[in-house]
């Protein structure tokens, strides 16, 4: 590391508001919502769908969308494994932010590769992460090709497409695994609102 002296001289400070000040005062915990899987398989509608079913309830909720990230925080980033996983590290960091705050955040990324899903597993603490994973088969995804990606993939024009020309690993122990092809986006948004209330992430 180029600045690994001047690290030695920066210290943790400590709020005075503990995590159990917010959780009494908000009513449920803070916490991530990581959702991994395919482009197509989605991610995004799940979590906005999500963000509007919490808002309501008055919980604090917000997405941290992929798509929406590189266009701010990590728009000097392209999709090599390298570049997704400083992609993925960027962005587990600015998630625990919200997460200390006390909000319910969705994160949807691709993460394909499972050390870097792993490694930002790493910066919570247990139970503050939950891993979904947006299961859909490749020729689902395909067919729905909300963007027009795949078909730039198939002919060459993006190079490195997640599922054609770049690995994706599923999660062997994810706390949750939504089959998008099989249910209706309100199906696998109440799968995880479910996991909240069955796990005391929402107090009522
Ligand atoms: N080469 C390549 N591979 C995969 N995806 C690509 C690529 N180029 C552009 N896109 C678009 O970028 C979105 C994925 O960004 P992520 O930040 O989620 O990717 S990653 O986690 O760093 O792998 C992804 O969004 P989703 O379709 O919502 O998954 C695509 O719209
Ligand atoms: N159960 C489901 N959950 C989420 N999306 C679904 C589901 N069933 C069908 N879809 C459709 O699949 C597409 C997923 O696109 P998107 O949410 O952008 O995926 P991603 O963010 O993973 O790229 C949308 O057009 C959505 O309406």
């Amino acid at each position: 590391m180029e600045n690994e002296t001047d690290q030695k001289h920066i210290y943790r400070q400590q709020s005075k508001v503990m995590k159990s000040d917010r959780y009494h005062r908000n009513r449920h915990k803070g916490c991530i919502i990581w959702l991994t899987g395919l482009s197509g398989s989605g991610k995004s509608s799940i979590s906005f769908e999500i963000e509007r079913l919490l808002f309501e309830r008055n919980v604090s909720a917000y997405v941290l969308d992929g798509d929406n990230l590189r266009h701010g925080l990590n728009r000097d980033l392209g999709f090599s494994a390298d570049d997704r996983r400083e992609n993925i590290r960027r962005s587990a960091e600015a998630a625990k932010l919200f997460v200390d705050a006390g909000i319910i955040t969705l994160l949807s990324l691709i993460s394909p590769y499972r050390v870097d899903r792993d490694a930002a597993r790493a910066l919570f603490e247990a139970g503050d992460f939950i891993e979904v994973y947006v299961k859909c088969p490749l020729d689902v995804c395909e067919q729905r090709d909300p963007k027009g990606l795949y078909k730039k993939a198939r002919t060459g024009e993006i190079r490195e497409f997640t599922g054609i020309s770049a690995p994706y690993e599923p999660p062997l122990q994810p706390e949750i695994v939504i089959q998008t092809d099989s249910q209706t986006l309100i199906e696998s948004a109440e799968q995880i609102m479910q996991y909240l209330r069955t796990y005391q992430y929402l107090q009522d």
